[in-house]
């Protein structure tokens, strides 16, 4: 935007016929807008020709002046400062990067290292310690570069977006396509970096790099845009339905499919829950019968709730091949070429354009081959996927909580009631202060979990981990449903309308039963966390009481 006016230039489009305005130093004409504009004409009308930044940032957020700018800024105040050079793009990590995160060498060696350069909008509590340069044993330069490469881009190309994708419950399908573009996809799989079946790995980090926090952080920043229904889209069918393919599928099955999924052409869901089987997952019915050549399963029955699965090509998918109970059920790979499954979007409270499905599966004949793991011992890799699928469920409800967090913060700076901004009433600050020391102490918990994985083998995490994840679990989504109920409040009406400046608010209280129920409900989560910390610290030799 080349182009400068001087106040005087402004000025004389003062007129409905010619209505020019300022904000924060650009020049916005707003002539043909003003009959769209939501909040009336008139309005824009009393300040044309004037600075209405005021104004402006009293009714607005960030996100307005992001979609707009293009379609309605005409040039800058002559008088505007001279912006400085934009910072370089995050370069690839040297590989001396001292490697602190999850691999803390010797004691010297971490007291050398310097904590990293501070990042985001230095809100405190609003992102996570690490990116106000304090301190941290997990956390190196590739971890920031990884965050500045994906937070530029969730700022520039998603996040403006994201409140029309929710409305229209749909994100268009090139965003999966740029996921795997970028080589995220291959990165989220709770394990090592898929470099071998991807056309293009990730940028900012180094394939042999990847560890455990590089796949925390992606989720987290992807979180940011405040919508469970976006991340959902993107990750959610892939985070939960890949992992048990690529850990347990046969080779040639992995080999074939794999690399369609993780450069974004191809979508995969995971198919578990029952219209009459959620957490109780050893009751599902759904069934498949080996034929009596021995070549393939026929499936018959129906699934419920299956996020993604009205786009998916691939359901990773459990069925019982076995008699009742946990010992009957398999997982297998179904694909939808197979013919005879059929896919009904569910209208839900929350998470909307995360394509919530009804499945029926008909007399689909599936090869043995596409079975994942053992016939009958698919409960295994069902239980084993759970810590990652809840890992998951922690980081986004820690990250909507900061959001509700964040948005709280900026609003109650700005917002003036009784003749004080609500940041000067103290019961405001009280509900700040009570959401900033949940999302606090759960986000440490969930670092030193993540560290825990990155430092134990599968079956061992799944024992010992199993418990503390679920109370995790429980904890981290009733912090997010606290942090956004507090932040409704401080939004007063703004966060009952949709859409506006407390529209991530209103979307994110949607969205919290979406969270506090799959993956295992609070209650499930909470009694698991005793039940099973129990039951391994005896099998471990220890708790002889
Ligand atoms: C670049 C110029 C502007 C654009 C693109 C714009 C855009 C919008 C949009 C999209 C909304 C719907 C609510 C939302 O999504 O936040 C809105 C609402 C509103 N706008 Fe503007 N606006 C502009 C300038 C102004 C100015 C200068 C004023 C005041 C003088 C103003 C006053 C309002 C009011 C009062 C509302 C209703 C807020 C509510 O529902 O609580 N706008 N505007």
């Amino acid at each position: 935007m080349s182009k400068t006016f001087t106040q005087g230039d402004v000025a004389a489009h003062n007129k409905t016929e010619s209505l020019w305005i300022v904000v924060d130093d650009d020049v916005y004409d707003l002539t043909k807008f003003q009959d769209d504009h939501p909040g009336g004409k008139k309005i824009l009308q009393r300040v044309a020709g004037k600075d209405a930044s005021k104004q402006f940032w009293k009714y607005h957020n960030e996100g307005i002046l992001k979609k707009f700018q293009k379609q309605l800024q005409i040039g800058s105040l002559d008088t505007k400062p001279k912006a400085a050079a934009p910072p370089p793009a995050p370069a690839p990590a040297p590989k001396e990067a001292p490697k602190r995160a999850a691999k803390p060498a010797s004691s010297e060696e971490e007291e050398e290292a310097e904590a990293l350069e501070p990042f985001g909008a230095q809100i405190p509590f609003a992102d996570p310690s690490w990116y106000q340069g304090y301190h941290s044993p997990y956390y190196n330069e590739t971890h920031a570069a990884l965050r500045a490469e994906i937070r530029e881009w969730i700022d520039n190309e998603i996040e403006p977006n994201v409140t029309e994708w929710d409305e229209k419950k749909q994100v268009p399908a090139e965003v999966y396509k740029e996921m795997g573009r970028r080589g995220y996809l291959a990165g989220l799989l709770g394990t090592s970096y898929k470099k071998e079946y991807v056309d293009n790995p990730i940028k900012s980090v180094a394939p042999e790099d990847w560890d455990l926090f590089h796949e925390m952080l992606l989720t987290d920043e992807l979180s940011r845009t405040g919508s469970g229904g976006f991340v959902w889209n993107v990750i959610g069918g892939f985070g939960i339905g890949c992992p048990p393919l690529v850990k347990f599928g046969k080779k040639s099955l992995v080999d074939r499919i794999l690399p369609g999924i993780l450069n974004g052409d191809k979508r995969i869901c995971l198919a578990i829950t029952e219209p009459d089987a959620g957490s109780d997952v050893a009751n599902l019915t759904c069934e498949a019968k080996l034929s009596e050549d021995g070549k393939h399963y026929i499936v018959n029955g129906e699934k419920k709730w299956i996020t993604n699965g009205v786009w998916s090509d691939y359901f990773t998918t459990a069925v019982r091949t076995g008699g009742p109970g946990m010992n009957g059920v398999s997982l297998l790979l179904i694909e939808r070429d197979f013919g005879g499954v059929s896919t009904r979007r569910m209208d839900c409270q929350g998470v909307w354009s995360s394509g919530t499905t009804y499945i029926t599966f008909e007399d689909v004949k599936v090869p043995v081959e596409n079975l994942i793991g053992k016939e009958n011992q698919g409960f295994r890799v069902i239980m084993t996927n759970f810590n990652h699928e809840r890992i998951g469920i922690i980081i986004q409800c820690l990250r909507f909580a900061r959001v509700c967090f964040e948005e709280s913060v900026k609003f109650a700076n700005k917002r003036k009631t009784f003749g004080k901004k609500l940041i000067e009433h103290p019961v405001i600050r009280l509900k700040l202060a009570h959401m900033a020391r949940q999302i606090e102490a759960s986000y440490s918990w969930l670092e030193s979990i993540i560290y825990q994985c990155q430092k134990t083998n599968e079956t061992e995490a799944m024992l010992r981990l199993g418990g503390p994840i679920a109370s995790l679990k429980a904890q981290s989504t009733v912090t997010f449903e606290f942090c956004a109920r507090e932040a409704s409040q401080i939004f007063g009406g703004l966060s009952y309308s949709r859409g506006g400046q407390g529209g991530k608010v209103e979307r994110l209280y949607r969205d919290v039963r979406a969270y506090a129920i799959p993956g295992g409900s609070e209650e499930i989560m909470l009694d698991l966390s005793i039940r099973q910390s129990m039951k391994v610290a005896k099998m471990f030799g220890g708790m002889k009481l």
